[in-house]
């Protein structure tokens, strides 16, 4: 199903468990950060309005989402970090330089979640173009920072990780 067919925002929280004592990362590229900024705080949000407690959440930035990857092993590799979220915004431009950062990112992103043992999300738009960007950061289409953290919440409920 597309995005265009489902809101990012609107979510089940059946299942969740206690998330009082979770520590978790956000890291967020600067590229187009009017859009990653939205949505960073859309993920913040919502970690916020399912039990995350503000002070155990960490936010971090890195200068493009290339820079993800790196950024994301950083606070995976930390005992005190529970999942991290990463948040980038990657807009296909004249070359095939933004399928060389996309594969990159979500390979690499995948790489720490499995070596380190804990959820790393992919909180990382690919759209074709900025309007797209910004229907996925706030717009008609919902927020996809807002998907990226319950997707974290959810993913910590599935077993005691
Ligand atoms: N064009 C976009 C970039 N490009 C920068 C790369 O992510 C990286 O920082 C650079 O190649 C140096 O390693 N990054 C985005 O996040 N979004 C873009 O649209
Ligand atoms: C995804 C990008 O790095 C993008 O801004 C590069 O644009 P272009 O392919 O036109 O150089």
């Amino acid at each position: 199903m597309s995005t265009a067919h489902k809101n990012l925002s609107v979510y089940k929280t059946n299942g969740l468990k206690d998330m009082s004592s979770k520590r978790i990362a956000v890291v967020t590229a600067e590229w187009n950060e009017e859009v990653t900024f939205a949505l960073r705080d859309g993920a913040i949000e919502t970690l916020l309005k399912n039990g995350v407690k503000e002070e155990n959440i960490i936010s971090a930035t890195v200068p493009g989402s290339y820079e993800l990857s790196y950024g994301s092993q950083v606070f995976a590799q930390r005992d005190d970090i529970d999942a991290v979220i990463a948040i980038g915004c990657v807009i296909q431009g004249e070359t095939k330089h933004n399928d060389y950062i996309n594969n990159a990112v979500a390979q690499g992103l995948t790489d720490v979640s499995l070596k380190y043992n804990k959820p790393v999300v992919f909180g990382v738009l690919t759209p074709n173009t900025y309007q797209q960007a910004l229907d996925r950061a706030g717009g008609k289409h919902g927020n996809k920072g807002d998907e990226a953290g319950i997707t974290a919440l959810k993913m910590l409920s599935i077993s005691d990780f």
